[in-house]
């Protein structure tokens, strides 16, 4: 027997990433190739931005995605998040050329409170919430925070850009393929103080840290090339990231989803104290997935650099916090 259609709400879905997500979502490849979807898309109520709407809906309905059990159009969150089982809170704005992602705090952080008061009143009782709109960790902390009838843990932010970035660079640098990689982990915030972690990492079963052997090139290169990484592209293309960003988003859905089978991935989760990061602080945590929960891998040694640095973006992500403390 088929099954019964989910909704999955997206929001900036005119937008850049949102271009690049829908139909990767119409076509199963976020929750599986035999689970219809129904697709609530939100845009801010402009009329240039409701008629580009238009435009990416006709050309969802001409794919005849047999998986895509309806589309609506949406300008206010209160109806595009109606009984929502998924949601994917992208629509902000991005940063340009020379911004940090603290710059689009002020501009951003009004969206994820409205957002968060309209998934708390509408939405499915356990909706599952991942938000890439920049600065991401702190918009999902935001969002967690208007939302109090909605369980804390259904909140996530996305990490996963940072966690596939840091996988390709380690393929590169070992020049091995990047499927035979398990156990990397991304730390904190998603910004250039994030911490990818390659410590454990183990591809086709040999030791990352072993193969590569070179802490020099772990500080001075890896490390920034993964944490500048979304800079480097705003540079290039003169627009930031956005067809990795969907791939993120749908490998990150699909996995919390239907279950990561024991292999670690990055998710942005409320905190309840693991590794020492403060309860509610929305950080990046190696996690594995199974029956739609996520659950972190503990037990991991922290040495001295490992701490440094998570402290490091713990501190700008408490600061974020602080500076959002009077919409909350
Ligand atoms: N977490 C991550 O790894 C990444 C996050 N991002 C972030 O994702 C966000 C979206 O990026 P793009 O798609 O490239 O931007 P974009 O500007 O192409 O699209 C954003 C869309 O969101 C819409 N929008 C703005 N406010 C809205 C609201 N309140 N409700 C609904 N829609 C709204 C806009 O009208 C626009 O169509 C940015 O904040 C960007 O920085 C981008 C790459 C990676
Ligand atoms: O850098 C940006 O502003 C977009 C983004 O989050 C990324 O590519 O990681």
């Amino acid at each position: 027997m088929s099954k019964k259609p989910v909704r999955v709400a997206v929001t900036g879905a005119a937008g850049q990433i949102g271009y690049a997500l829908l139909f990767r979502i119409a076509s199963g490849e976020m929750l599986g190739k035999d689970q219809p979807v129904i697709l609530q898309l939100l845009e801010i109520p402009d009329e240039k931005a409701q008629n580009a709407l238009k435009g990416v809906i006709m050309e969802l309905e001409d794919c005849a995605f047999p998986l895509l059990a309806g589309i609506e159009a949406h300008s206010d969150p209160m109806t595009a998040f109606k009984d929502t089982d998924y949601a994917l809170l992208v629509g902000a704005r991005p940063r340009g050329p020379g911004m940090e992602r603290a710059d689009l705090l002020a501009a951003n952080a009004q969206i994820f409170t409205v957002q968060g008061k309209a998934l708390n009143a509408v939405a499915s009782r356990n909706v599952r919430v991942l938000v890439v709109g920049n600065p991401a960790n702190t918009n999902a902390y935001i969002a967690m925070k208007s939302a109090p009838d909605l369980p804390r843990k259904n909140f996530t932010a996305m990490l996963r850009l940072d966690h596939n970035r840091a996988a390709s660079q380690i393929a590169a640098k070992t020049g091995k393929a990047v499927a035979g990689i398990e156990k990397l982990a991304v730390w904190g915030n998603h910004s250039p103080t994030m911490y990818a972690d390659y410590r454990n990492a183990t591809i086709d079963g040999q030791s990352v840290k072993d193969l590569i052997n070179d802490e020099q090139w772990n500080r001075e290169v890896f490390l920034p090339t993964v944490g500048k990484r979304g800079a480097a592209i705003i540079a290039a293309r003169g627009l930031s990231s956005a067809a990795s960003a969907a791939n993120a988003a749908i490998d990150h859905m699909r996995d919390w989803a239907l279950g990561t089978n024991g292999k670690w991935v990055t998710m942005g989760i409320p905190s309840n104290g693991e590794y020492g990061i403060p309860k509610d602080v929305m950080f990046g945590y190696p996690v594995t997935c199974e029956g739609g929960e996520y659950k972190i891998v503990e037990g991991i040694a922290i040495d001295e650099f490992s701490q440094e640095c998570i402290n490091k973006t713990l501190k700008e992500l408490t600061d974020e916090q602080d500076g959002v403390k009077h919409l909350l």
